[in-house]
């Protein structure tokens, strides 16, 4: 049995630039990932097969639409493998949140089976397979702190923030990134500041989807409002195209008072304490 962990991806800065042609939308991203997330587990198998646990494992959807599936079938078909696999995937990320869940479960896959198969993990068609996936599966693959720009598939590594402690809390409303996109007010507001380090960069930039995404859901102002508050917190921001929301705090007390702080005053909203990379 080989084990993947499917971190969650935190955008600590997302700019929109402009709306392509092909549907999507250039732009630039400050990528970093937690240490904890979901979780992917692979054994030799006679059939395929798929199988989905943990808290969030009633609201994937239909199992042929799982980007864990999706990312098997694409990688028997692109090495000629006719083993087949049991697959486990453990959901702890809520679904449709903008911490890139399932596309952190696609590269998870990848690895896990570019393992089992003696891939290199840096392989070009192993790549080639993420980009296929969705916009954000290269960089889950990657799995580093990295500069995302073009629809956040092209990727330069960028020094991490070291293991710095995050509080990432949910109110449980999914959210479309379709949607949140086509919400987006077509103005370019200019690139990611390139001066300092990772942190600075994140804290001079923004998230220019966070107004569309407050008002598909309100409550993402509502959370910001609270995590701002925090002592300690030196950067409170909406990931992705939402409703995740993430603080980061030097002082690992001060994330674990501000998770405390949340339970009290929300307690149906999704929190995880971890630390980013
Ligand atoms: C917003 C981010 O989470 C930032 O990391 C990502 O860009 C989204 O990545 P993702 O969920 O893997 O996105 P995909 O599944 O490829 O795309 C979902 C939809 O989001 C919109 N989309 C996505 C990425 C992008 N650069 N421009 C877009 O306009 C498109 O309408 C697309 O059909
Ligand atoms: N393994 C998976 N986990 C979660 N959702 C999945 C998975 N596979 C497919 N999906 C579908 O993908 C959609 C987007 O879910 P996901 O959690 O990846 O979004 P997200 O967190 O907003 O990602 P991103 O930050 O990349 O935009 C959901 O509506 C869900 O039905």
């Amino acid at each position: 049995m080989l084990t993947e962990t499917a971190p969650a991806k935190i955008n600590l800065a997302l700019h929109v630039r402009a709306r392509r042609p092909d549907g999507y939308h250039d732009l630039e991203t400050l990528f970093v990932f937690a240490r904890d997330g979901d979780r992917v587990s692979l054994a030799d198998a006679d059939t395929s097969a798929f199988t989905v646990g943990g808290p969030f494992a009633g609201v994937v959807g239909p199992d042929a639409d799982n980007l864990v599936v999706r990312a098997a079938a694409a990688f028997r078909a692109a090495f000629g493998i006719a083993q087949h696999h049991a697959i486990t995937l453990d959901k702890y990320l809520p679904v449709a949140s903008g911490i890139g869940g399932g596309s952190a479960d696609a590269a998870a896959t990848l690895r896990a089976l570019a393992r089992r198969h003696d891939v290199a993990a840096d392989d070009a068609r192993l790549v080639a397979l993420a980009v296929g996936l969705g916009a954000d599966v290269p960089a889950c693959l990657l799995g580093r702190a990295a500069f995302g720009s073009g629809r956040g598939d092209a990727l330069t590594p960028i020094a991490g923030l070291g293991d710095m402690p995050v509080l990432l809390v949910n109110p449980l409303v999914p959210v479309s990134t379709a949607a949140i996109f086509a919400g987006w007010d077509g103005v370019d507001r200019g690139a990611i500041p390139n001066g300092g380090d990772t942190l600075a960069r994140g804290i001079a930039g923004r998230n220019d989807l966070q107004p569309a995404a407050e008002r598909v859901a309100p409550q993402v102002a509502q959370v910001l409002a609270i995590l701002r508050e925090r002592p300690g917190a030196v950067l409170a921001r909406m990931s992705g195209s939402g409703a995740t929301c993430f603080a980061l705090f030097p002082d690992a007390a001060d994330r674990d008072a501000a998770a405390a702080v949340v339970a009290a005053e929300q307690p149906g909203w999704w929190r995880l304490a971890s630390v980013v990379a």
